[in-house]
This record gives C-alpha cells, structure tokens and sequence, in this order.
C-alpha cells in the first residue's frame, strides 16, 4: 500500500509558504491540501484562489482544493483557473450535489465530496461512483491540531465495503488530527489519502515524519491487502 500523504498548508507558516510547499514536496508529500474557510460554514477564515495560484507556481504536485465555504459553485470556476487539480466540496453546503461535481468535472478538476464527522454516509448514496474520492472529517472543520475522532473509524470501514461491494475505485481521503500515532489505525480502516497539518508543518523534519508516516500507514494497511488477495 502506498499511502498518499497530503499536508494542509493551513499549519504551514504562510509568511514562507512557497518554501513551505517546496519542503513538502521533496520531503516526499504526494499532493497538497488546500484548506479555503469562508467564516459562514466553518467558524474560520483563510485563503482564496490568488493563494492556489501563488502555489502553482511553486509545485508540480496535485493541488488538492477542500472548500469549506458556502455556495461553493459561485468559486469552483475561480479555483480550477487558479490552478486546482482536485477540488473537494461538502454536502453539507450542496442543495444540488450532482450538479455541483459536474460543474467541478467540467472545470477541469477531480471531484471530491467532503462529510462532516455527524454526516452520513447515505448522501453519497447516488453520487459515490462520479467521485474521485471522498473525503471524511475526523474533526469537525474549522480548525488545525484538533484531536482525531475515534468514531471516524467505523465510517471508514463502512464506506470501504461500500467502494468495495461495487468495485469502485474511489479514493478515501481522512482529514484531521491525522499524525504517526493516528495514523495506522486510520489506515488499517481503508484510507488512501492522509491529510495531516500540524503533524507535519509542527514537525522538526519534514522528511522524517512523512517517511514516518508512509511507513506506519503500509504496516498498518498490509494485513487489509492480504485479505483481498487471497480472493
Ligand atoms: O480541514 C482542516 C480543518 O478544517 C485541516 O485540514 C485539518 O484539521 C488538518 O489539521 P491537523 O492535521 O492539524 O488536524
């Protein structure tokens, strides 16, 4: 298992972000997480699409683009010319979901559908297989270097046998309170891509805790591949 690990710039210091992402990226991180907060559906505010596009110029990797704002149709246009290569919008914040990932398939990015830890898993019910992946909150958002929810793990399991049980290949993105104590039990539930902030950006050495992570996450998810492959 190759774990894609994702560090949220929201932790980085954005006084030297570009040397921020640059680090990131050559101590092995696989995509970058964008975290935009409105102030309206998050209790925060951060970044818009002039950020996204500071940070294309600095990094070939995904950007992987999670707007936690309000009406987010009026800004996907804006993010993909920015430079987004995955955006990912809650269905908290959509009335007309379906219509919101088509609009992000036709601006050019992989779609991505975000869960509040206390929403279920039944909204993605007629949606799950136009998705690049999911992505489940372990906390609620808002917020850098909150604690992981344990509860988190269950709905992990559940939507693994879903994307199992039809053969999808939908990504499972977790995010929050993700780090190398988290970290493999997150993984052993079914997770692909790892968002982690504070883990990293707090981190002495990039390098190490990525490789660190990439390592706890394959240990922990080996015993899950081995079951499928004895089918
Ligand atoms: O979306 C977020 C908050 O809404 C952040 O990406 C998330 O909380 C990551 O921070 P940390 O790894 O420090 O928990």
């Amino acid at each position: 298992m190759n774990a894609i690990i994702a560090p949220s710039i929201l932790s980085a210091d954005f006084a030297r972000l570009g040397q921020e992402i640059t680090a990131v990226e050559q101590a092995g991180a696989d995509w970058i997480h964008v975290d935009v907060m409105d102030g309206h559906f998050v209790p925060n505010i951060t970044l818009g699409p002039m950020v996204v596009e500071a940070a294309r110029k600095t990094t070939a990797l995904p950007l992987d683009v999670h707007l936690m704002i309000d009406n987010p149709d009026e800004f996907i246009g804006e993010f993909a010319k920015a430079g987004a290569d995955l955006i990912s919008v809650h269905a908290e914040t959509c009335p007309h979901l379906h219509r919101t990932v088509e609009l992000i398939e036709s601006s050019g990015c992989r779609p991505g559908v975000v869960l509040n830890p206390a929403t279920p898993l039944s909204c993605l019910d007629w949606i799950l297989e136009r998705l690049h992946f999911v992505l489940l909150m372990s906390v609620n958002p808002g917020f850098g270097g909150q604690s992981f929810i344990d509860a988190s793990l269950d709905k992990i399991l559940a939507l693994r046998q879903i994307i199992v049980r039809h053969g999808l290949s939908t990504l499972i993105q977790v995010d929050g309170g993700v780090n190398a104590q988290t970290i493999g039990k997150i993984a052993a539930a079914g997770t692909d891509v790892f968002v982690a902030g504070s883990a990293i950006f707090k981190s002495p050495d990039y390098s190490q805790t990525i490789s660190g992570m990439k390592a706890a996450a394959a240990e922990a998810a080996a015993p899950r591949f081995q079951e499928v492959g004895k089918d």
